[in-house]
């Protein structure tokens, strides 16, 4: 449970939320993108495209990686991507990218005919990653994005994060790695207390 917890964030800008385990940095996350609902308060997503939900301009990358062991690789993308529209809002230029082209991007595409119950850990956090590609969405909430992945692919998934930063998205992601991302806040989360980000934890 939360209690005074505010913030707001601007399009181009990231939160980052830190703190213990179990202190409520998936339950933030989960909240945000809509999963669990709000005892008190609210959420406001402001410049949305006009009758579109709110959960509809988001990306929620979690925990779970959501792939479908029987389709192939490629198959998975064209699924998440038929299945989730796109949003497209002002002051954000983020497009479309052709699934087979994020494959390849995320360096998995020599896997794209096989089953994705074949695919290592890792493997498939890079294929859940594309989904963030394949359909352009302002807002991506990102939970541990980095476990699993090894540095190289740490380190593409912090390019595409900053993109998608410059491209006028915005990014709320839940860490214990130190992410180098550009114009990031940090929400560090609290036992009966949480901060606000404050201007001396902004970093530029
Ligand atoms: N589905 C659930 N039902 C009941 N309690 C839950 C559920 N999910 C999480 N909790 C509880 O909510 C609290 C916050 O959990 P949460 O997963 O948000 O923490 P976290 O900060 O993300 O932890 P970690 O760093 O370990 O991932 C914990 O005490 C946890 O036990």
């Amino acid at each position: 449970m939360f209690e005074d917890l505010s913030f707001s964030l601007e399009g181009g800008s990231a939160l980052v939320v830190t703190g213990a385990n179990g202190i409520g940095k998936s339950s933030l996350l989960r909240t945000l993108a809509g999963l669990v609902s709000l005892a008190h308060g609210s959420i406001r997503l402001e410049g949305g495209a006009p009758d579109t939900p709110s959960e509809e301009h988001i990306h929620y990358f979690g925990h779970q990686d959501a792939v479908k062991p029987a389709l192939s690789v490629l198959e998975n993308l064209q699924f998440w991507q038929s299945f989730a529209a796109a949003a497209h809002v002002s002051g954000f230029s983020g497009s479309s990218v052709d699934p087979m082209d994020a494959l390849n991007l995320l360096g998995i595409g020599h896997t794209a005919r096989l089953p994705a119950a074949f695919l290592s850990a890792g493997q498939k956090r890079r294929l859940s990653l594309c989904r963030l590609l394949v359909t352009p969405r302002p807002v991506w909430l990102m939970d541990e994005p980095t476990s699993a992945l090894d540095r190289v692919s740490e380190t593409q998934l912090l390019g595409l994060m900053n993109a998608h930063l410059a491209a006028g998205g915005l990014i709320v992601t839940a860490t214990h790695s130190d992410l180098a991302l550009e114009k990031t806040l940090i929400l560090h989360l609290r036992a009966g207390d949480a901060a606000a980000p404050s201007p001396e934890e902004a970093l530029q």
